[in-house]
């Protein structure tokens, strides 16, 4: 049986400011393997810690492929009933938002919020025989 939790890590490019005072990136990833390695940059001798996550998502992944690795099954299983929750946890400029909310342009990288829009009405339009009642808040802890 699947696990009722996953926990998935996305890593994020470096930006403007961030390439602008030649930060180095700390974070190396086995995106296949679910690994994620830290190490502290400048020392040889210091072994990177390791953690291991149900996803590791490098740089160059997509909100898309997030959606449709993790986000597309929970999706499903609240069509048909089940309760199910995304929630994005991260310190201030991480990507939460981004991964979230998303921007359109690309549009591999729409957010997970209209993707689970887009999904659950697109169930329900083509469902038979049954009545749905979709029901939306929005909260965003400080
Ligand atoms: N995977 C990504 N690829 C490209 N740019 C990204 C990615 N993730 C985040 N960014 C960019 O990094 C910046 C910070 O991201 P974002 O606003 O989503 O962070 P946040 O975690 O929501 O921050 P806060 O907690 O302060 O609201 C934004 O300019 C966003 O476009």
């Amino acid at each position: 049986m699947a696990e009722a939790v996953k926990v998935i890590v996305r890593c994020r490019p470096l930006n403007e400011r961030e390439t602008k005072l030649n930060c180095k990136v700390c974070l190396d990833l086995v995106e296949e393997r679910g690994m994620c390695y830290i190490k502290k940059p400048g020392s040889q001798d210091q072994a990177p810690k390791q953690f291991t996550f149900d996803g590791a998502y490098y740089t160059g992944s997509t909100t898309e492929q997030i959606y449709n690795d993790i986000a597309y099954p929970l999706v499903e299983g609240v069509v048909e009933g089940y309760n199910g929750t995304v929630f994005a946890y991260g310190q201030t400029g991480c990507g939460k938002s981004f991964s979230m909310q998303g921007v359109d342009n690309p549009s591999t990288q729409r957010g997970i919020i209209p993707r689970a829009f887009q999904h659950i009405f697109e169930s329900i339009s083509v469902a038979e025989n049954t009545k749905y009642l979709v029901h939306a808040s929005y909260l965003e802890i400080y």
